[in-house]
């Protein structure tokens, strides 16, 4: 059955002469598992929220759009609220409630469904995302991966006959990621509900997707099952290949004579046949050892914290040490406490008991020549927290307000900054108003106009899209080397095996290992259980794509 009609859809956003969406046709029939992809700001999102009214924003619209026959406006909002699940990409700007039960029973509620059903749907749903412990909490008090979770049950709650997801697994750490994917397609599998969805992380999803459609600037330039998509950009050299799987780009790198498409488990096989003597031990031996070897710059003895005084100890006895120049990267499971250790090295909470010091100080007790020394920049988990002006260009400036620095150097720096995160056409945006990867540069740029000495990043690649993301890596790699110290926390796990110097194992509010990326990866079965295993794989081999591509050459 179809379930959505495309019919020649244009869509522009008001004051903009630039299409957001340009000429699409596209027939989505009942039970289809579909990704939608591209770069960041290509439409995405603006294409999602066509296909739900009360979420459509304003501008001018050509062309049609059908549910299930009929045009979707005149669809009315009850069964739009009912049948067509929307998960919007900031976790933060879907929830309605102040209780993790109330916002699970919401949707119910205001549909009218009577308690009992209420108390079963949600009780049913508390157990399915594993929402039992945290059931009763305030949302405030949520990190940003239980936010996503609860938002996602919150609207599986209502049974939808569409679910629509907006980068769903953003904030989620790769096990969860892992799961939350295949409930999706069990979802899809076994209830018939259809799924369309966008996302920038593909290696978990292409597998379980039907088909995928690429978008460019607002149009549709591939439209097929994954491999052929693949096999497509690989063959025009399309920048977009970059955000393939690894498996995909390596198979597509080394092959000549073997015959493409690949899929996703194809190239997985293939990749895992061809590592098979390789342990992941005696990679680990080969590597390099640690470059750094600076003064210690952020150090933990022994911290306890707890944000309420009765309530549980959030980071426990935690103790390790960052020096100066290393990029230190923390990964773990959702809810663990990262985001917290983050603002009790920042100084935006304090321990009860130990010491988290900064250049040897407690960073709330510097007075501002001392801050303004350490220079701390600090990149929220949620990059709108960072935004008070009404256009990006004023929010750059806001940023040197406080500085000692002429007009011309103050133009001069933001002109660099703006170069770097791509900011050109979007100056007279509001915030408010941009794209989630747009927002997340946005947000970046306005960090590093401070030129901080030491960067603290909290997921900072989310939204990101495969180009940017690499010309970001080597930014920061070009900040390590001149001696920037930067901290990150991050579930992007190829991110950190790749660029990462450290990285930190975060479990129930400490660290419990820490070790060289490679290292730390070849030998982590945490994560080498999580559908991302081929970090262990390719990251440990070569350290790069090309790296493994090179081996896997010289090894034919
Ligand atoms: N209200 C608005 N007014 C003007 N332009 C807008 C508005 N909302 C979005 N845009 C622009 O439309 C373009 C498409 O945005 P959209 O959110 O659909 O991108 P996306 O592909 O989902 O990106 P991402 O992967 O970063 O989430 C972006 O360049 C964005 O700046
Ligand atoms: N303001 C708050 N008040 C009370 N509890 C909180 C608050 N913020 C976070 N928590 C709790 O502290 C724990 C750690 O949260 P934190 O945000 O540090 O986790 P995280 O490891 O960064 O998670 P994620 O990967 O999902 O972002 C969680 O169980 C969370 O519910």
């Amino acid at each position: 059955m179809e379930i959505y009609r495309i019919e020649e859809l244009s869509f522009t956003f008001p004051e903009q002469e630039q299409m957001a969406l340009s000429n699409i046709n596209l027939t989505i029939a009942g039970g289809d598992f579909i990704t939608i992809c591209g770069k960041s700001g290509c439409g995405k999102s603006t294409l999602l929220r066509q296909l739900k009214t009360i979420l459509t924003p304003h501008g001018k619209r050509q062309g049609a759009i059908y549910y299930k026959g009929q045009p979707v406006e005149e669809i009315d909002g009850r069964t739009q609220a009912a049948e067509i699940g929307y998960v919007l990409q900031s976790p933060d700007n879907q929830i309605v409630t102040d209780k993790v039960w109330h916002e699970l029973a919401f949707g119910l509620e205001s549909l009218g469904y009577d308690n009992s059903t209420i108390r079963l749907r949600v009780a049913e749903m508390a157990s399915f995302f594993g929402i039992q412990t945290w059931f009763h909490k305030s949302v405030t008090e949520l990190s940003g991966g239980q936010k996503q979770l609860l938002n996602l049950a919150a609207i599986m709650a209502m049974h939808p006959a569409v679910l629509i997801l907006d980068e769903p697994t953003s904030q989620l750490d790769p096990i969860a990621a892992s799961d939350f994917l295949e409930t999706v397609k069990k979802i899809n599998r076994e209830l018939g509900t259809t799924v369309i969805m966008t996302e920038h992380r593909l290696e978990d999803v292409l597998p379980l997707t039907d088909r995928l459609i690429v978008l460019n600037e607002g149009v549709v330039i591939a439209d097929d099952t994954p491999q052929k998509v693949g096999e497509a950009l690989s063959k025009l050299n399309h920048p977009m290949f970059l955000s393939m799987p690894s498996p995909m780009q390596i198979y597509a790198g080394v092959e000549n004579d073997l015959a493409w498409p690949v899929t996703v488990k194809e190239g997985r096989q293939w990749l895992d046949a061809f590592l098979e003597d390789k342990t992941p031990a005696s990679i680990a031996e080969s590597q390099p050892s640690s470059k750094v070897d600076g003064p210690v710059v952020i150090k933990f003895k022994d911290v306890w914290f707890k944000y309420d005084k009765h309530g549980p100890d959030i980071i426990k006895d935690l103790s390790f040490e960052v020096k100066r120049g290393q990029f230190y990267c923390i990964v773990g499971g959702n809810g663990t406490g990262k985001t917290s250790t983050l603002s009790l090295m920042s100084g935006i909470l304090q321990p009860y008991r130990g010491k988290a010091l900064i250049g040897g100080k407690n960073p709330a007790k510097m007075n501002a020549k001392e801050l303004f020394t350490n220079n701390l920049g600090i990149l929220p988990q949620n990059p709108q927290t960072l935004f008070v002006k009404k256009t990006v260009e004023l929010d750059l400036y806001e940023m040197l307000s406080q500085l000692p620095l002429t007009k011309e150097e103050k133009v001069a720096k933001v002109e660099a900054v703006v170069k770097f995160a791509e900011l050109e056409h979007l100056l007279s945006m509001h915030p408010y108003d941009l794209s989630g990867g747009e927002q997340q540069r946005t947000a970046l740029a306005k960090v590093l106009l401070l030129e901080p000495k030491i960067l603290l990043l909290d997921e900072p690649t989310k939204g990101l899209d495969g180009p940017f993301k690499e010309k970001l890596a080597l930014f920061l790699q070009k900040l390590n080397a001149e001696g920037v110290t930067i901290v990150m926390v991050s579930h992007d796990v190829e991110f950190c095996a790749k660029y990462a110097e450290v990285c930190a194992m975060f479990f129930d509010g400490s660290i419990i290992t820490t070790n060289e990326a490679q290292k730390f990866f070849a030998g982590n079965s945490f994560y080498t259980t999580a559908a991302n295993r081929m970090a262990r794989h390719v990251w440990s081999e070569g350290v790069t794509i090309e790296g493994v591509i090179d081996l896997c050459q010289r090894s034919r």
